[in-house]
């Protein structure tokens, strides 16, 4: 607030009372200069310019005519206190304040302190202003009546309201649910507050109440505008459940395609076991899946599952040579509350459990001690078991399918596979064949896992050294797909360009040749080509050259067969 010594004002000269007109006229210079008459060190009165150059008076009269004489003196201590307390006594006096020595310091004049008031108002509103139009939210200033006082620019455009329509009217003519109006009767200020003052429009707002001391006499509240942050999250919203459509679609299509297709290889023995396991997958029987480890055998037991009614339900695989036999039971059976010291107090669902409805995949099931496989006989049997440490039968629906890469029947000899639980697994049998009774798979095995892991790695890989794939086809594979699998990955993470090279043949590979490589110039796809005509040709072989019987065998529609001779030149020339 404006102290006196701020408003005091000190443009003043000291004239004699014999002081004419003329003489006032020409000390005056500039219009703001106020002349004191002073007489023997005495104020007698003050005259104001503007009296001076009034045009009818005598130049050559004394001051006396026009001085103002209704004058207080106030001493220098009233300097630092508020100016307005001297209002009402200014409306008839001129206060001049005095020094220590009897001194004029300065005057304070009610004309000359309205217009000091005046312009710092002017100053205060365009700063107001300049911050009203600089925010970027909506600022509405209502007073304790609710009446618009101040409405900025951003305020007109967010809500399409001009100030001219607004100020001096009540908001509430033209809002209703009004946070800003509730700020001036709860006193208290929110932050951050999201808000919907209108159909369409979200802001959030802040608002405070305007306290003159401890009197509310109005609220302030900016509101900014995130209209578009929720539409898009909206937007956001109503784009992720289409993703989520999409997937679930993609889902059931995924379910409408063929599960044996990730079976990769045209060899006899393995297309005559994919049609086996088509047929059986169908069914509820017990499938034992025999073969060296690495050979798909799992890859075969989860097509079955997907093709399988039960393919919406859990497909659990159970590793039972990583279990150790004394976890086995509680990992398989599950066990009750409290079965025993340590276990987790609220009991736990075992296997058995989770799969059901769905299927269980018991894999290296002849690592099972004798004492659990006549447990799993039992449940074979039955369906039915009991819980580590109950007693009431827990009865289930699953689908078994077993697996081992063990001579079964020279374990049956030694005692060391229960001859019941043989053939209880024994109904039906798919015997996967090592990779090196099915080297004509290798090119179209090479050429599918470079595409997996060109995908997985981000490369562009398009082709392979013939010298390469000639010792992929020669290798004896003891590991089989899965070893045949990682040396491809190896490789596509080790080849920088487009092309897999020698340089890049793993070691192992590279001993058992003996360093030596073939030679000729062909890219994967004439490999992958040279593959395709000796089948279709083998296959068109057996069947006597029936198309349509060989389309079926290959696992493809005959018009791709019909394309694909004529690709490769096996259509008989017209
Ligand atoms: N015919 C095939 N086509 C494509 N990928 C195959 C094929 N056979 C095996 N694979 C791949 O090789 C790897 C090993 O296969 P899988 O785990 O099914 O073998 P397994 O016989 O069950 O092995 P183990 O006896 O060691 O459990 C997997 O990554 C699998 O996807």
């Amino acid at each position: 607030m404006l102290t006196v010594e701020e408003a005091l004002h000190r443009n003043f000269l000291k004239v004699a009372p014999a002081c004419t007109i003329r003489e006032g006229r020409s000390l005056v210079k500039n219009p703001g200069t106020v002349l004191l008459v002073m007489d023997q060190e005495q104020v007698s009165g003050v005259v104001f310019p503007e009296k001076l150059f009034i045009q009818d008076l005598d130049p050559n009269e004394t001051l006396g005519g026009i001085i103002s004489g209704t004058i207080a003196l106030l001493p220098r201590e009233a300097l630092k206190q508020q100016v307005l307390s001297y209002l009402s006594s200014l409306c008839s006096h001129t206060l001049i304040i005095m020094g220590q020595k009897n001194e004029v310091l300065g005057l304070l004049d009610l004309r000359l302190l309205y217009q000091e008031l005046l312009q710092r108002l002017t100053i205060v509103q365009a700063r107001l202003n300049a911050v009203l139009e600089t925010i970027d939210d909506a600022i509405c200033i209502i007073n304790d009546q609710d009446v618009v006082v101040e409405w900025n620019q951003r305020a007109e455009e967010l809500y399409n309201i001009p100030r001219e329509k607004i100020i001096g009217h009540s908001i509430e003519e033209f809002f209703t649910n009004l946070m800003v109006t509730r700020i001036v009767k709860d006193y208290k200020a929110v932050r951050s507050v999201p808000h919907q003052p209108c159909k369409g429009t979200h802001v959030l707002i802040n608002a405070s109440p305007i306290k003159n001391g401890h009197q509310v006499i109005g609220a302030v509240s900016a509101e900014r505008d995130i209209t578009e942050i929720v539409r898009l999250n909206q937007k956001l919203n109503h784009a992720s459940s289409q993703v989520q459509e999409l997937q679930n679609q993609l889902t059931r299509i995924a379910a409408g395609r063929n599960p044996f297709a990730s079976i990769k290889g045209h060899n006899q023995r393995l297309m005559d076991l994919i049609n086996m396991a088509k047929k059986v997958a169908g069914t509820n029987a017990i499938v034992l899946i025999r073969g060296e480890s690495g050979t798909g055998k799992e890859l075969f037991a989860r097509a079955i599952h997907e093709a399988s009614p039960r393919a919406e339900k859990p497909f659990v695989v159970v590793n039972c040579a990583a279990i150790p036999a004394t976890l086995f039971e509680s990992e398989v059976f599950g066990y009750e509350a409290g079965a025993f010291t340590g276990a987790n107090k609220r009991g736990k669902t075992g296997v058995f459990e989770t799969a059901n409805g769905g299927t269980l995949f018991l894999d290296e099931v002849a690592e099972l001690p004798l004492d659990l496989q006549v447990k799993l006989l039992r449940v074979l049997q039955n369906q039915v078991f009991y819980r580590v440490g109950g007693s009431t039968p827990v009865k289930i629906d699953v689908r078994f399918i077993t697996a081992t890469h063990r001579n079964l029947e020279e374990m049956l000899q030694k005692g060391q596979f229960r001859e019941d639980l043989y053939y209880r697994l024994n109904v039906v049998t798919l015997e996967v064949p090592p990779l090196r009774d099915r080297r004509e798979d290798i090119p179209e095995l090479v050429y599918q896992f470079i595409q997996e892991y060109s995908q997985i790695y981000d490369k562009h890989i398009t082709k392979i050294e013939p010298e390469v794939m000639s010792l992929l086809l020669t290798f004896t594979w003891p590991g089989n797909v899965r070893e045949l699998k990682n040396v491809i990955e190896r490789m596509v993470i080790l080849t920088e360009g487009n092309v897999i090279t020698e340089e890049f043949i793993p070691p192992v590979l590279r001993k058992q040749s003996g360093g030596r490589v073939l030679s000729s110039s062909v890219g994967l796809v004439s490999v992958t080509e040279q593959t395709e005509r000796e089948l279709i040709e083998r296959t068109l072989k057996q069947t006597n050259g029936n198309r349509s019987q060989t389309a079926r065998m290959l696992g493809i529609p005959r018009s791709t067969l019909y394309y694909k001779m004529h690709q490769l030149g096996l259509l008989p020339k017209e």
